[in-house]
């Protein structure tokens, strides 16, 4: 637009034509302020073009979220965007109260078929000392199961068609074991074709927003939550119960430190007027099926130029693929043009096996599945980021006396402590890296627990800056 000076403005009078001004002048004169006034449209334009052109070739930063099934990669994912695209997170929340649902759900329908086994006198071979149950338990009595466990298994029955329904709405991505599918223990070997049964493998785009959709009221979203509403006192008593407990401590199932876990929030999790909270969310189990896609979009780019004020902000691509060794093989073809990949390992996971292969252990996987990525040369100049998982599940697992030797005998006698396990898997894993990447390069560690949003915000903002500095650093190498 041109500048035109008012009447009090110093430079009216100098713009104003001259008095004696003849019609061949003013003629002239005008035709100089149109001709003007176009270049002027011209430069407004180059520069809206110019800054279009910028936003559309924003900085794009290639991020893939890696590791076994479990390790917390979606609940990475949950916590970028929670912290990173707001607005987004908050259209997508209420979806999640399904998922919780089901959760819950689960964990019931869990607890009844224990009761059932122990009911037809089903005893695993591998359970705790008796004595030591009995000792533990005040009296014999309150160990057995009784008619009033046969009531309550009753009046609960019908969450059974809850779940179904709940697993109708969700897909795939809600049923807690893969289907059986050829594995593949990392994305660079065939999968193992001759030991699995032929099926079609689950590979799919799958975004959480087709699943959760976007909160809409559906008149089945209603009932469910109405049938869990009035089992929730039932469901607290079967929870709350003696012979339950030791009959799960028995069969050694810590449900409470199981992806999932809700039981313990029932007043608030199975009322009616339920309202899900970021806390929930991360802590809601859905499987990822296929592999996902989320965009971030941050302000401050590593090419942006402070003194000039130019500035054309980043975008970061984030894939969140399905970690079990059935999904594997697709992971290779995102491995193209990847800038940074973040790497999770579950550091609670040294006594557990793998539920798609229980015949592997799962920090073993964990370790066959880095070392393939560190020595991949497609990958060679990926910034590596690993984060040490479940450090919270670590603690409690050591407090309840688990040891780590018994399970990893190259630990030693070292302290079973978290921080020194922490530090010793650390050390492993940065020696992998460095003896196993083809070219020099570094790996950034950290301890997390990405169940707590508060330090992994934290987490977060400092793997962002660390990704601007390499990133500043190699667009000042070219
Ligand atoms: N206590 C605790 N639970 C965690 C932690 N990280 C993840 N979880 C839980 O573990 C479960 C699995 O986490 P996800 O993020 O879904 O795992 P994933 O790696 O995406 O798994 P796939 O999609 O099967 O590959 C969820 O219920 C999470 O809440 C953690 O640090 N501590
Ligand atoms: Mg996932």
């Amino acid at each position: 637009m041109g500048f035109s000076p008012g009447p009090t403005d110093p430079f009216y009078e100098l713009m104003q034509p001259p008095l004696d001004e003849t019609p061949a002048q003013k003629t002239a004169r005008q035709k100089r302020e149109l001709d003007a006034q176009r270049v002027s449209d011209q430069i407004d334009e180059d520069i809206k073009q110019e800054r279009a052109r910028a936003k559309k070739n924003k900085s794009v930063v290639k991020v893939l979220l890696l590791g076994q099934s479990e390790s917390g990669k979606s609940t990475t994912l949950k916590n970028f965007r929670m912290r990173f695209a707001a607005a987004e997170w908050e259209k997508e929340r209420h979806g999640w109260r399904s998922v919780v649902q089901l959760n819950v759900v689960r964990s019931i329908i869990t607890i009844l078929k224990v009761i059932e086994a122990e009911m037809n006198g089903d005893v695993p071979a591998d359970s705790e000392d008796d004595q030591t149950m009995l000792n533990e338990a005040n009296g014999v009595e309150s160990m057995k199961f009784t008619d009033r466990h046969q009531l309550l298994m009753i009046r609960l029955a019908p969450l059974i068609g809850v779940e179904a329904e709940l697993k109708r709405r969700l897909g795939a991505g809600s049923e807690p074991v893969p289907s059986i599918a050829p594995m593949a223990a990392t994305p660079f070997e065939a999968p193992d074709v001759e030991n699995n049964v032929r099926r079609k493998p689950e590979f799919y785009v799958r975004s959480w927003k087709d699943v959760l959709g976007e909160g809409s009221s559906n008149p089945n979203i209603d009932s469910s939550a109405a049938t869990i509403a009035d089992c929730k006192d039932d469901m607290k008593a079967l929870w709350e119960d003696k012979a339950v407990r030791l009959a799960l401590k028995r069969r050694r199932l810590h449900l409470n430190d199981t992806a999932g876990f809700f039981l313990s929030d029932l007043d608030r999790v199975a009322s009616r007027d339920y309202a899900v909270t970021d806390d929930d969310i991360v802590r809601a189990r859905l499987r990822t099926v296929g592999i996902q896609e989320y965009q971030l979009t941050f302000k401050h780019g590593p090419w942006d130029n402070p003194k000039s004020g130019k500035e054309s902000g980043w975008e970061w691509r984030i894939f969140d693929v399905g970690g079990c060794r059935t999904m594997r093989a697709a992971w290779l073809p995102y491995f193209d043009n990847v800038n940074v990949i973040i790497f999770l390992s579950p550091v609670s996971v040294f006594d557990q096996r793998l539920e798609e292969d229980p015949k592997v252990n799962r920090l073993e996987d964990s370790i066959i599945l880095w070392t393939s990525i560190c020595s991949s040369k497609l990958l060679s100049k990926t910034q590596l980021i690993l984060f040490l998982n479940k450090c919270d599940l670590l603690r409690r697992k050591l407090k309840r006396g688990v040891k780590v030797n018994q399970y990893l005998p190259s630990f030693g006698d070292r302290p079973n402590e978290v921080i020194t396990v922490v530090k010793y898997l650390r050390e492993k894993f940065k020696d992998l890296q460095k003896q196993h990447s083809p070219e020099h390069r570094s790996v950034y560690i950290y301890p997390t627990t990405v169940t707590d949003t508060t330090a992994t915000a934290t987490t977060l903002e400092t793997v962002r800056d660390g990704v601007l500095r390499e990133n500043l650093a190699a667009s000042q190498l070219i």
